[in-house]
Formats: structure tokens, sequence, C-alpha cells
């Protein structure tokens, strides 16, 4: 990695779900098309017509992705309608020596698991301004059934909890107003 590249340190944006995270960011890519970037992930299923390996997904055998667990190669992965999908350390390092800034939205299970890297991230903690804000803002969003909603609500706690921790981020965005949470979120970044 260069000199220059290895100041591209990723930046790690988490919070519940319904918290304004990806309204947030699609701005932030908005505004900035040339400065961020998503990882690549890995997955076992089968490329679509139109993807390409190495730029929508790498795609991986399932014994080539149980490999990379084996060898410690991912920051977080799971299973999706018998599908395996997951980030690995090297694909958000990709993104740094592409010269651009990794963003990654992530849980806190990666959040954690992000720490015990060597990627250098910053984290960002973006709350919402009440339980029940966020409650109707899922709601508003109009994406989710009344269960996906419950489960959301649920892991919403432990979102909190974590982020309300000493320490547990650099910085803690309370998106109330938009504008103003989305500044606090650019000087944070190019601070
Ligand atoms: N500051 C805000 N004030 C009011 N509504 C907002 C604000 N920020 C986001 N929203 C709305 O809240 C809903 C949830 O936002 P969004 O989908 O960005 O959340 P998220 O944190 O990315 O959730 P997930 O983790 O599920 O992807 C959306 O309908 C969005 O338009």
């Amino acid at each position: 990695m260069s000199l220059q590249t290895s100041t591209k340190r990723p930046i790690v944006v988490f919070g519940p779900s319904g918290t304004g995270k990806s309204t947030l960011l699609k701005r932030l890519f908005a505004e900035y098309p040339n400065d961020f970037g998503f990882s690549v992930s890995n997955t076992t299923r089968k490329p679509r017509a139109g993807e390409i390996h190495g730029r929508d997904y790498h795609f991986l055998t399932p014994e080539e992705f149980v490999a990379a667990i084996g060898r410690n190669e991912f920051i977080e992965h799971a299973e999706f309608s018998g599908n395996r999908y997951g980030t690995t350390i090297q694909a958000v390092k990709d993104v740094a020596d592409s010269g651009k800034t990794c963003i990654l939205d992530i849980d806190v299970q990666g959040v954690k698991s992000v720490k015990n890297t060597d990627l250098d991230a910053r984290f960002i903690f973006v709350a919402p301004p009440s339980e029940e804000e966020l409650e109707r803002r899922l709601r508003g969003r109009g994406t989710d059934s009344e269960e996906s909603i419950h489960k959301r609500l649920e892991a919403a706690k432990k979102e909190l909890d974590y982020g309300n921790q000493e320490g547990s981020c650099d910085t803690k965005i309370v998106n109330d107003d938009l504008d103003a949470a989305y500044k606090k979120l650019v000087s944070f970044i190019f601070a």
C-alpha cells in the first residue's frame, strides 16, 4: 500500500435500522462522487446477467467461502436464503488502494470485528432523536413488514446501548434535523 492511500482511513457508520444512515450516505456520495466507495462483497450466489466478478461481487464457491472464513478474512458474514454473503478486510483495503475512502455501513457485531483488525477505521454512531421517532421512520419508510419493524426495533436497543457506551465511537451524530446531521457528518469526515 502506498503512503498516500494508507491515509484513507475507512469510515464505519453504525446505528439502529431506520436512523437515517443510508439517507446521509446517499447525500455524501452524491456530493462527493469521487471520494468515497463501498467495498465489494463476497457471495456464494451465482452471478446474475450483467454482474461482473470483482465489481458487483467477488463470486466464491461455498468451499472458497468456508476457506476464507477459516483464514479469518471476513469482517462479517451471513447467510440469506441459502447463499452466503460477507465483507473481507481485503475488500476494504482495496477501496483505499483505489484512492477512495471506504465507507462501511454495518451493525454492532461488524463494528467490534473491525476494531479487531488493522484497518484503523473511524467510527460514527448515527442515533435517532428518540425511540418513538425511530419507529415512526421505520413505518414511514414503508419498506418493512410489521414483523420486520419489530425485529429492527428489538435490534435497535443493542445498537443504542453499544453506541452510547463510552469510547464505542469517535463521534455521535443525532439525526434529528437532516441538514444539521449531514453537516456534522461532513465536518467529521473531512476533519
Ligand atoms: N433527519 C431525518 N428526519 C426525518 N426523516 C428522516 C431523517 N433521516 C432519514 N429519514 C427517513 O427515515 C427513514 C429511514 O432512513 P434510512 O433508510 O436512511 O435508515 P437506515 O439507518 O439506513 O436504515 P437501515 O439500517 O435499515 O438501512 C427513511 O424513510 C428516511 O427518509
